[in-house]
């Protein structure tokens, strides 16, 4: 058995890994992590858990906890497991990191966007990029993934196919989110009171969310070019699912075929990438609970472009899910090990 650390196992993230880590059949969690719940029995922080989970809550010892396990999963605030990550505790387990902190390999891009410094750059260009489908030999590797987040997941798995086979002008593009809001996490914070959030549809974090430079280095290694995007994220009230609608120039006429040959060719043998059929559009109840992202695209011949579409669930491939589909590549297990979630719905 594999043995797994949970640090901001009290999260919403965190406690996405604990429900699916709770059925996977290779790992057992041997450390539920947290900062305000040490001691309490990690059932009474999520009822959900009774009578499945007895353990408590454990502090975020790193050191600590290298000794003890495998493998940690970091679900936690930015910057934090790059503050407590250092070589001897590489040396002995793997990681991977569900914040920002090891994403964006340009460590003055991350400073500032994220407005912290970077405590450990050193590990930065270690750090594998986890997007499964696209890195998975190097993911195998990893002693560090950083685990993407969740609008760059969507983002890049629904337009990465047309920017590699040349299909898209990569100046064009334009991406529209919308995001549950578990998005944002279980602390209280004002934005996502129920009276703000419900009835209610908000843009936020206009021409400066802190995913655009994830989602441009992502779509610049597809294209062969730096890539600069329009990204425009909306909280919707729902509380989990994303959606994408983007937008791009095509570079040449093309039909509807050529363009699904170019999604076929990446997505075709992937499991989790479910590529619609044609005039289908996505839908954020069709992959939620599940690892899916259902992607698809429509050509609009009136003005030459493409809209790519994409809907998955921001904590299952968003977050937690990708995050074990890492750690089983990471461990040579079956890539779907645990992971096979059948989307809950209605
Ligand atoms: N929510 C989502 O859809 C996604 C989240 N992520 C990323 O996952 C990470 C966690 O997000 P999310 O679960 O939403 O956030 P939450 O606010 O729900 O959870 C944060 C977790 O981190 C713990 N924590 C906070 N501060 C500290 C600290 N100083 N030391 C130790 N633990 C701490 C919290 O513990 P406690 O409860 O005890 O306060 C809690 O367990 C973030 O980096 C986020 O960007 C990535 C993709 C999607
Ligand atoms: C709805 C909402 O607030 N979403 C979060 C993004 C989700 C997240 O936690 O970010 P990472 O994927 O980078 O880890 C936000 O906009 O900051």
């Amino acid at each position: 058995m594999i043995k797994a650390g949970i640090i901001g196992a009290t999260g919403y993230a965190g406690g996405e890994l604990v429900r699916i880590l709770t059925g996977h059949k290779d790992v057992e969690i041997k450390w539920y992590g947290s900062r305000s719940y040490i001691d309490k029995k990690y059932a009474e922080v999520y009822q959900n858990m009774f009578q499945i989970v007895d353990d408590k809550c454990m502090d975020d010892n790193m050191e600590a906890l290298a000794d003890q396990v495998d493998v940690i999963f970091t679900a936690t605030p930015q910057g934090l497991c790059a503050s407590l990550v250092n070589e001897e505790i590489l040396s002995k387990v793997k990681i991977v990191d569900l914040s920002a902190d090891f994403r964006i390999k340009d460590v003055a891009t991350y400073e500032e966007w994220y407005k912290i410094q970077h405590p450990t750059p050193q590990f930065i260009p270690e750090a594998v990029y986890g997007l499964c489908e696209i890195n998975r030999e190097a993911v195998k590797k990893a002693r560090l993934v950083a685990n993407p987040g969740c609008y760059p997941t969507c983002s890049t798995l629904s337009i990465y196919p047309l920017l590699k086979e040349g299909l898209i002008d990569p100046g064009t593009i334009i991406i529209d989110a919308k995001s549950g809001t578990s998005g944002a996490g279980r602390g209280a914070k004002v934005d996502n009171l129920y009276c703000e959030v419900n009835e209610n549809i908000k843009a936020y974090g206009v021409a400066n969310h802190r995913h655009t430079p994830e989602i441009e280095e992502q779509l610049s290694y597809a294209a062969g070019e730096p890539v600069l995007i329009n990204f425009t994220p909306h909280l919707v009230p729902m509380n989990r699912g994303i959606l994408i609608t983007a937008y791009a120039s095509l570079k040449k006429e093309v039909s509807y075929e050529e363009v699904k040959a170019a999604y076929d060719k990446y997505y075709a043998n992937e499991k989790f990438v479910r590529v619609l059929e044609k005039d289908v559009c996505p839908q954020t109840k069709w992959v939620e609970g599940s690892n899916y992202v259902d992607v698809n695209f429509k050509i609009d011949p009136r003005t030459k472009r493409v809209i790519m579409m994409g809907a998955m669930d921001n904590l299952v491939k968003g977050a937690a899910g990708q995050a074990v589909q890492n750690m089983n590549l990471m461990f040579g297990l079956k890539e779907s090990e645990g992971l096979e979630l059948v989307p809950m719905f209605p």
